[in-house]
């Protein structure tokens, strides 16, 4: 399913926090939003998942638009994991993760064992086996991240949005990750701050100041130009000699 909007902005009082953002996410494509801190990529990714609502313009879900949505069926098509995502103290892991499922409850459609055994896939695929009855105060901040991914895939969306998901995960989990959404059958958007690991996503969207600044390629958008006028650093793109990809090495503008 594609995800697309139209001339999205949000103010706040008389501050602008995303103008005139036009972006159409195809079907199975996987999306990366980048952009310095504060450039509007966590609000972007709010009004697209329908928590934040926009001052102006409109977010489709497939042709359909969400103002026209029941929050229960855009939650049935959307995930989202949020950057600082919280959750009741006491409740276990296992039960986080069984909330996912809660956009398909009904009075008629109760808890069935499929439910279990989606709910015990998406612990396995965040590598938290053996963690369900631990209570989410007790976990680190990397296992509650990804408690909170394994939430998202046992809602088993269409269209995953991810913000920052890698950014208290050790190197291997983040990797873990990021591969794990490659391969799901869904259409991802995930704002990152590590642009090499952006490299990974099919296309980038660069955010700044509120306003999307350039989409396309990985190859065609992160330019040195492009590092040094949106980021204020000096890149230089080198080959991997192990696999023949592209990898950037920083350097701060002062010294680059
Ligand atoms: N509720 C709010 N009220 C006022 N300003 C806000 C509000 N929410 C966000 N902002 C401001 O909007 C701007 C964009 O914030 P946002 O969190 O979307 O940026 P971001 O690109 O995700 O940043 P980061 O990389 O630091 O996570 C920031 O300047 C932030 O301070």
């Amino acid at each position: 399913m594609s995800l697309s909007c139209n001339a999205l902005g949000w103010s706040v009082k008389e501050k602008t926090i995303v103008s005139d953002a036009t972006l159409k996410v195809r079907t199975g494509e996987m999306l990366g939003l980048v952009g310095p801190n504060g450039s509007g990529k966590s609000s972007l990714l709010r009004m697209l998942a329908g928590i934040q609502k926009p001052s102006s313009g409109r977010v489709c879900l497939g042709e359909t638009p969400m103002s026209n949505m029941r929050q229960r069926d855009i939650a049935r098509k959307l995930a989202l994991v949020e950057q600082h995502a919280n959750t009741e103290d006491r409740i276990t892991v296992r039960e986080a993760v069984e909330l996912g499922r809660t956009p398909f409850l009904t009075a008629l459609r109760t808890w069935r064992s499929e439910d279990d055994a989606i709910v015990a896939s998406a612990l396995a695929a965040v590598d938290l086996k053996g963690f369900e009855d631990r209570l989410w105060h007790t976990l680190s901040g990397g296992e509650r991240q990804r408690v909170q991914i394994a939430r998202a895939l046992a809602q088993a969306p269409d269209i995953l949005l991810l913000d920052e998901p890698t950014n208290h995960l050790d190197i291997g989990h983040q990797l873990a990750i990021l591969h794990l959404v490659r391969g799901l059958p869904v259409t991802s958007v995930i704002a990152l701050h590590d642009l090499n690991q952006a490299l990974l996503c099919d296309r980038i969207c660069v955010m700044e100041a509120g306003r999307i600044v350039a989409l396309g390629a990985p190859s065609e958008i992160l330019t040195e130009a492009r590092l040094r006028d949106t980021f204020g650093v000096c890149g230089h793109f080198m080959t991997d000699p192990f696999d023949g990809t592209a990898i950037i090495r920083f350097h701060s503008a002062r010294t680059g």
